[in-house]
C-alpha cells in the first residue's frame, strides 16, 4: 500500500486527520496530493504536511491511484459531477468519506462503474484514535479493499459493515458519538462546579476518568454493565448516581437520541441524493 498514490479532495479536518495518519504510518507525503477551494488550506499542507498541492480537483484525480472524497456532503454532487470525466481515463478507487451519500447516488455522479468505497470514520481520527465502518460496492476488488481499509486504519480501528444501510446506523452510533461523550462531559462538569469544584479540577478529573473509563472498557473482557457493576458498591454513592440516571429515563433518552441521529442520515441520503 506504500506504493499506492492517494489523492484527497478536500482538504479539512478530516482529511488533514487522515493524511497525518498516513504520514505518521509510514506512506510518503511525496505519494500523497490534496485539492482544495480555499488556497490557505492548500498552503498549509505544503507547509505542514510537505504533501502535493493542487486547485484543480481534475489534477488530483488524474496523478493518484485512489481519490478520497473529503468534501461537505453538500458540495459532494458537483465535486463528483466535475471530476468524473477524469475518471472514466483510469481505473481508480474513490473513496468517500461524506455522511449521508449513497454509493447509488455517488456511482451516478461519477458516471456509472466506479469502485466506491463508502465510509463512516469520526474526529478521534485527529489522534489517531477514530472508528471507522466501511462499505464496499460491486466493483471493488480485495486488491482495493486492503486498500481502503489500510488509509483508514492509520488514524484508528476500521471494520466493514455487509449493508450499505448499516452505515446510517454507524453515524448515529460512532460517527456522531464523540459529541454525545463531549456533552457527557460538559454536563458532569457544569455539576461538578455546583458542588465546588474549581473548572480546572474538574475538567481534568472528568477528562482523566473519560480516558481510563474507555481504556479500562477495551482492555478488559467484561461488558460496560459488568465493570459498571465493579464501581457500584452497594448502598453506596455510584448506586445513587445509576439510579437517578435510570429512574430519569437516561436509556431510553439514549436510544431516542440514536434514533433521532440515524433517521436524519436516512433523511440526508434522500434530500441529498441522485437527482
Ligand atoms: N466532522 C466529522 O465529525 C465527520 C465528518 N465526516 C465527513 O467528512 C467530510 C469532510 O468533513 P470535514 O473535514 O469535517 O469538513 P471541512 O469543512 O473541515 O473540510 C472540507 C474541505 O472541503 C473544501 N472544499 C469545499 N468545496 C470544495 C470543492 N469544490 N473542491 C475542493 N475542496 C472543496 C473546503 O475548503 C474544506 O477545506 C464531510 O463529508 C463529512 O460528512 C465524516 C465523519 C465524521
Ligand atoms: O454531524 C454530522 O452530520 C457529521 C456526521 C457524523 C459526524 N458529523
Amino acid at each position: 500500500m506504500k506504493t499506492k498514490t492517494i489523492g484527497f479532495i478536500g482538504g479539512g479536518n478530516m482529511a488533514t486527520s487522515l493524511i497525518s495518519g498516513l504520514i505518521a504510518s509510514g506512506h510518503s507525503p511525496q505519494q500523497i496530493w490534496v485539492s482544495d477551494a480555499a488556497p490557505a488550506t492548500l498552503q498549509a499542507h505544503t507547509d505542514q504536511l510537505h504533501v502535493n498541492i493542487s486547485a484543480s480537483n481534475e489534477t488530483v484525480v488524474n496523478e493518484v491511484e485512489v481519490v478520497v472524497l473529503a468534501v461537505k456532503p453538500q458540495v459532494l454532487r458537483d465535486v463528483a459531477l466535475q471530476i468524473a470525466p477524469s475518471l472514466k481515463q483510469k481505473n481508480v478507487l474513490v473513496v468517500s468519506i461524506a455522511a449521508g451519500i449513497s454509493q447509488q447516488s455517488l456511482s451516478q455522479w461519477l458516471g456509472g462503474e466506479v469502485a466506491i468505497v463508502r465510509c463512516m470514520p469520526n474526529t478521534p481520527a485527529l489522534v489517531q484514535t477514530g472508528a471507522t465502518a466501511l462499505h464496499a460496492n460491486a466493483n471493488v476488488d480485495d486488491e482495493q479493499k486492503d486498500l481502503a481499509e489500510n488509509i483508514l486504519r492509520a488514524v484508528g480501528l476500521a471494520l466493514w459493515v455487509n449493508d450499505e444501510s448499516q452505515l446510517d446506523a454507524v453515524t448515529a452510533v460512532s460517527g456522531s458519538g464523540p459529541a454525545y461523550f463531549f456533552l457527557l462531559m460538559e454536563a458532569m462538569e457544569k455539576a461538578a462546579l455546583e458542588l465546588g469544584l474549581d473548572e480546572h479540577s474538574a475538567r481534568l478529573l472528568i477528562q482523566q476518568t473519560a480516558l481510563g473509563a474507555a481504556k479500562i472498557a477495551l482492555e478488559s473482557s467484561e461488558s460496560p454493565a459488568q465493570l459498571r457493576a465493579r464501581v457500584t458498591s452497594p448502598g453506596g454513592t455510584t448506586q445513587q448516581a445509576i439510579e437517578t440516571f435510570v429512574q430519569n429515563g437516561f436509556v431510553e433518552l439514549v436510544a431516542k437520541a440514536l434514533h433521532a441521529a440515524r433517521d436524519r442520515s436516512i433523511e440526508m441520503s434522500r434530500q441529498l441524493g441522485a437527482d
